[in-house]
């Protein structure tokens, strides 16, 4: 079996393929379409975030099995195409994390006392002693926006600095966030309490200029941005403007919305009170040498003894048991990804109740499922079929499961009820035919809905009229409806409608819903991948 090395990987890596018997090529810095060319005689093909692994690659790539990742992001791998042609796409979410919270923390001192810009003025043969007047951190308060693995390392880096650190996580427990010293905020407290603000949280539809003019309004004038996590998560344009207008202090990125990044695409590049690095958050040889032996040893293990280690598109369990409970593990998961969608808070609880035939099957492949799919809305790649049941556990959620032999008007249900700091939400499921999942009860709401795609759900008075004017006003706005279930609670005169429709709802469109006559409430759904 051969595997192919396409991105930078440490020797270590390599080596680990070889001991085990793999024949591996090392052909770094090719072209999309010289990769094309050849990656139809590998089994296996390593990368980092420089090899784009699209549609178009894996059509070319007939031998291919799985795809590893030395590192966690796979923003650069088309996961969707891959499941489609039965490729194993895993990654090594738990390696990188030290070295990334310390390039932040890096960031932050270089800012604080102007040492790259202090460095190029030197080497231009100048000593500009008064010009570069730094601070202390000391005493200081730094936010941090995203307090899971790098977040809460950068905060415990911090409190060794004898720093103050506030937080900024939705999704995180208050007691998670005490337990390591943090204080946790709103996102406009943060801003406006913060000397120093450090970003650690993956690119989602949340996340997406997160980071905004607003933002940037909010924060101190002298207080310093940084963003080690992912481009896009901050406006570049509004960081821009913020800096040449002084709004704040200064700002350093890693990681950028276009990379690699150029002046000619990037004119933060131009500016005096910015510091920047090529994405160099995992790169050091301590980080390179864990992520590398992780992923060798994952795509050993899966190529020459089929055994399936933190993969994002395949759970880890055995042909005779996918047989069996596989429709309920997609289901499961589906139903996971719509319960944090829904939920508001940090996550507490999640009861799942088997019934029906279910109870006596092996049920503990739909568990993981399920708790992938919750967490893969805020935590993206850095979950899998294998962490999730420890993410959980780790953030302090609570999960019970229970049996019961008595499945209602179905052969099989899935109950997950999922309580939050804010409300409960109780999700059932089913499975119609050999493979059709179904969602049957949202709450008090009785409906029949294949949970998968975009969606649009809506709350509603039951009155004539709400449906016409929600489908013209998606009409107009050019969004194709292509399913839709009403649930119908006559006692509340309530009613929910869930559509399926071919685009994502934008935040406009969803405003326009939101404000129609007897809609009580809307929200935009993204179950793609199910
Ligand atoms: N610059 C680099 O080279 C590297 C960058 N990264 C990136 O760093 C980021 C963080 O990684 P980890 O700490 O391992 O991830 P993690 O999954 O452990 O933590 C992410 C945290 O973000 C929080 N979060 C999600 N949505 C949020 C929202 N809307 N507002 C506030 N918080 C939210 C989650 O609750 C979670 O606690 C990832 O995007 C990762 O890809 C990771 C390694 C290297
Ligand atoms: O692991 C990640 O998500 C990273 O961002 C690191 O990227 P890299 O492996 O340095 O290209």
């Amino acid at each position: 079996m051969k595997v192919l090395v396409s991105d930078n990987l440490s020797p270590v890596g390599v080596k680990v393929l070889e001991d085990a018997g793999l024949k591996v090529d090392v052909n770094t810095g090719l072209a999309p379409d010289e990769l094309k060319k050849i990656i139809g005689s590998y089994d296996g093909l390593v990368i980092r975030s420089a090899t784009k692994v699209t549609a178009d690659l894996l059509e070319a790539a007939g031998k291919l099995k799985v795809v590893g990742r030395a590192g966690i992001g796979l923003d650069n791998v088309d996961i969707h195409a891959a499941s489609e042609k039965g490729v194993v796409v895993m990654n090594a979410p738990d390696g990188n994390a030290v070295t990334t919270a310390e390039h932040a923390i890096s960031m932050m001192l270089a800012l604080s006392r102007n040492i790259p810009q202090a460095t190029a003025s030197m080497k231009a043969g100048k000593w500009e002693k008064k010009k570069f007047m730094g601070r202390e951190v000391t005493g200081k308060t730094l936010g941090i926006i995203g307090i899971g693995r790098i977040g809460s390392i950068a905060a415990s880096r911090a409190q060794g600095l004898k720093m103050k650190t506030i937080a900024y996580d939705p999704h995180m427990p208050k007691e998670m966030a005490e337990k390591i010293g943090v204080e946790l905020v709103g996102l406009e407290e943060l801003a406006k309490r913060s000397d120093y603000i450090t970003v650690h949280v993956p690119k989602t539809k949340e996340t997406a200029n997160l980071v905004s003019t607003e933002f940037f309004s909010n924060m101190k004038p002298d207080a310093m941005f940084i963003d080690c996590a992912r481009g896009g998560v901050c406006d570049e344009e509004a960081l821009y403007v913020a800096l040449k207008e002084k709004v704040i202090g200064g700002a350093a990125l890693d990681v950028f919305a276009v990379e690699p990044t150029t002046p000619e695409n990037c004119p933060l590049l131009q500016l005096d009170n910015f510091v920047c690095t090529p994405h160099l958050g995992a790169s050091t040889s301590e980080a390179q040498d864990n992520v590398a032996l992780i992923i060798g040893r994952q795509i050993s293990d899966f190529l020459l003894n089929g055994s399936v280690t933190n993969a994002v598109n395949v759970p880890s369990v055995s042909s005779d048991v996918l047989a069996q409970v596989g429709p309920y593990i997609t289901l499961g998961e589906m139903l996971g990804s719509m319960h944090m969608q829904i939920s508001r808070g940090g996550i507490e609880e999640v009861n799942i109740e088997y019934s029906g035939e279910l109870a006596d099957m092996n049920t503990s492949p739909i568990t993981v499922a399920f708790l992938k799919g919750l967490f893969t809305p805020i935590l993206q790649d850095a979950v899998n079929y294998v962490n999730a049941p420890i993410i959980a556990k780790d953030r302090g959620i609570r999960v019970i499961e229970s049996r019961s032999d008595q499945a209602g008007d179905f052969t099989n249900t899935l109950s997950i009820k999922v309580k939050a700091s804010e409300g409960e939400n109780v999700l059932v499921g089913t499975v119609f035919g050999r493979n059709e999942p179904r969602l049957v009860r949202l709450n008090m709401f009785r409906l029949e809905a294949l949970p998968s795609g975009p969606m649009l759900l809506v709350f509603n008075k039951d009155v004539p009229g709400v449906i016409g004017d929600l489908g013209t006003t998606l009409g107009k706005a050019g969004v194709n409806i292509s399913r839709m279930t009403v649930g119908r609670e006559e006692a509340s005169n309530q009613n929910i409608i869930l559509l399926s429709t071919d685009q994502l709802i934008s935040r406009d469109l969803l405003a326009k819903v939101q404000a129609l006559k007897n809609i009580d409430a809307a929200q935009g759904l993204d179950l793609n991948g199910y």
